[in-house]
């Protein structure tokens, strides 16, 4: 524990909360990362971690990577993140959630909660009785995966413009490394963009219903990365552009829906240096966190969709930066989120000083 504060002070965190409940067993930690641009909004994720620290440096991590992402977006929202360390299989229970929701609200809005690994819309629909600071519930906004697709599509566009100089995607070769809720989607509008597919997923009854409604190739989930292709979208899981894969790649861009689709940071300059774009992902699939964001001023899905078109001119401006400054894409992005955050902190000091 001695250590939290030099751990806060690295990054600029600005609070971290332990909540303890003796009736429901209830051990959650939730960490607000920066709250310049406006609350600090993440989901919640249940974990049995090892020990305290493996769970305090988890939700720091995971809240500071919020507070990028919305930033990036261009919302108006800013970093956090909370983790109940507990098994998610024997220790929920209505109580717990009840009594989480109770501690969220104690922080009247600074923090916004919803789902996360291990978590449920069920769940959060407990947490709902106790606080309203709650978002990602279906009753409102419902599926999120539509907007998250349109958004990574709007990202491979800014790609295209950039290696191609063409936002057009129509005769594209795309592959899609998993077809569920966001593949599915972004098949559906790949097709409509006239792009050629070839997908795959370890389910394959799903691969098979994008095979058929959208004319896509299915391949085995491991020949995916060979595929002679324009672009690589991994839309199943993390970790998949690693040192393993990368020789394998034969696409001009990775561009897709998944999160920390990158090994390691350093994947990102490996692709550079083989001529391979990389769309930064929580650029590219920023549309779940907007489609939620939306939420909070009165949810309407085409508002929703407006706002994730926007994703394409901050791949552009992200491109810009990545030349300008000469540097890989995933620290133009980086930079792009702390500039925004920079201007906006900036303002609020003149104001206070006014
Ligand atoms: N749902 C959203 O709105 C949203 C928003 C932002 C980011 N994401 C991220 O996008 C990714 C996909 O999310 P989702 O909601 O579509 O999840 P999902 O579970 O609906 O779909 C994932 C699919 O990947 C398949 N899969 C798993 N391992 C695979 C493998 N090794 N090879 C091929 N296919 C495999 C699964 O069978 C499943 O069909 C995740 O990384 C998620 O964190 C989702």
């Amino acid at each position: 524990m001695s250590q939290v504060f030099n751990w806060m002070e690295e990054k600029d965190y600005e609070q971290l909360v332990f909540n303890y409940d003796k009736t429901s067993g209830l051990k959650a930690i939730i960490c607000i990362h920066d709250t310049t641009l406006g609350p600090a909004l993440g989901g919640t994720r249940m974990l049995q971690y090892d020990t305290e620290d493996e769970a305090i440096k988890d939700v720091m991590r995971l809240a500071e990577g919020m507070t990028y992402k919305a930033a990036a977006a261009g919302l108006n929202l800013g970093g956090g993140k909370a983790v109940i360390i507990g098994d998610a299989g024997e220790d929920k229970s209505e109580e717990l959630w009840r009594a989480f929701g109770r501690y969220v609200q104690s922080l009247q809005g600074r923090y916004i909660t919803a789902v996360d690994v291990n978590t449920s819309v069920d769940d959060m629909a407990i947490v709902n009785q106790e606080t309203d600071h709650v978002v990602g519930l279906p009753s409102i906004s419902g599926d999120p995966s539509p907007v998250t697709a349109f958004g990574v599509i709007q990202a491979m566009k800014a790609s295209a413009e950039e290696v191609y100089g063409s936002t057009d995607l129509s005769g594209k070769t795309v592959a899609v490394q998993g077809v569920g809720s966001v593949g599915y989607y972004l098949c559906q509008n790949l097709f409509e963009a006239g792009a050629e597919l070839v997908v795959t997923d370890i389910d394959e009854d799903k691969a098979k219903k994008v095979q058929e409604e959208f004319q896509a190739e299915a391949v085995d989930p491991e020949e995916i990365y060979g595929v002679d292709c324009d672009i690589f979208s991994p839309s199943a899981l993390g970790g998949v552009i690693n040192d393993e894969t990368i020789p394998e790649l034969r696409c001009d861009i990775v561009c897709g829906g998944a999160n920390n689709i990158l090994a390691e940071d350093r994947h990102s300059s490996i692709l550079d240096d083989k001529d391979i774009l990389y769309a930064p992902d929580y650029v590219s699939n920023a549309g779940g966190l907007i489609n939620v964001y939306h939420e909070m001023k009165g949810y309407d899905r085409e508002e929703a969709l407006d706002t994730a078109a926007g994703i394409y001119d901050r791949m552009r401006k992200i491109f810009k930066i990545s030349s300008r400054d000469n540097i890989p894409t995933h620290k133009a992005a980086d930079i792009m989120a702390e500039e925004r955050i920079e201007r906006i902190k900036n303002v609020r000091c003149n104001h206070i000083t006014r």
